[in-house]
């Protein structure tokens, strides 16, 4: 449903992405998890279809984003970029009116419900700290019937309690729906808890790849941390193969 083939991406005389190979598919949410510039925001956005790759392509419900169709397809896919700035003079309500508008949707309930803004959700977007911006974000674009998701780091800034509840809201909807998540994040606990399959990326490359289970066993770790720091080790000497996933 989500996939990318071979993915290259250059930013001038830095090679950001170096073939990158990786799927999400129906009903499965797939982590991408990476060093500090490792490329993951830059494969979501390749994803996405908001940056051409230089080689390879990006697949999204069956079609390629170079393609004509893709454009009808978008309906169904939603990006929740690292950085969001919801139009701070919107009150949260009104921001979540006007997502709902762009795909022609009118959720807006249940997006306030699962925001777990409260009354919060008629002020202004202004007053509201980064993780309620976040918490926002993230509930008006899971109400909008998107099939393919792509979550950079949906959690950042966001504290426990509503973090346990955003990633089991992720879980259920891709359950729920067979829809298609990537979800990019730095936290190891919430990428063990929330995602089925997992992809280590490192200097645009994907070094290992597969259930948190198998890539703990792959490396002899007790949990997914460990896992990555050791595949982050054995990556630089010519570590073992990925697993199958
Ligand atoms: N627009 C751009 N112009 C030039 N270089 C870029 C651009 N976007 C990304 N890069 C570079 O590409 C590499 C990958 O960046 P990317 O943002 O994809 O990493 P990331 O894994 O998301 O990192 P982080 O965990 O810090 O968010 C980095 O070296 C970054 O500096």
């Amino acid at each position: 449903m989500i996939r990318a083939v071979g993915v290259r991406k250059r930013f001038g005389r830095l090679e950001a992405l170096k073939g990158v190979d990786l799927e999400a598919r129906a009903g499965e949410v797939v982590g991408l998890v990476g060093p500090n510039g490792a490329g993951k925001t830059t494969t979501l956005r390749v994803l996405a279809g908001l940056l051409k790759p230089d080689g390879g392509y990006a697949e999204v419900l069956g079609v390629r984003t170079d393609s004509p169709e893709f454009q009808k397809r978008r309906r169904y896919l939603a990006y929740l970029p690292e950085e969001v700035l919801p139009y701070d003079n919107l009150t949260g309500r009104q921001f979540i009116e006007f997502i709902h508008g762009l795909y022609g949707v009118d959720n807006v309930r249940e997006a306030v419900e699962i925001s777990g803004l409260g009354p919060r959700v008629d002020d202004k977007v202004k007053t509201y700290s980064k993780g309620m911006r976040r918490r926002l974000v993230v509930a008006a674009l899971l109400t909008v019937g998107a099939l393919a998701l792509l979550l950079d780091e949906p959690t950042a800034g966001v504290d426990v309690v509503h973090a346990v509840e955003m990633r089991r809201l992720v879980k259920n909807y891709a359950k729920s729906r067979g829809a298609a998540v990537v979800y990019s994040s730095h936290n190891m606990l919430e990428v063990e808890s929330v995602c089925d399959r997992v992809y280590f990326i490192d200097k645009g490359v994907v070094i290992a790849h597969g259930t948190p289970k198998q890539l703990m066993e792959l490396y002899g770790a007790s949990d997914l941390e460990e896992a990555f720091v050791r595949a982050l080790g054995s990556a630089g000497g010519g570590g073992p193969a990925p697993p199958s996933p």
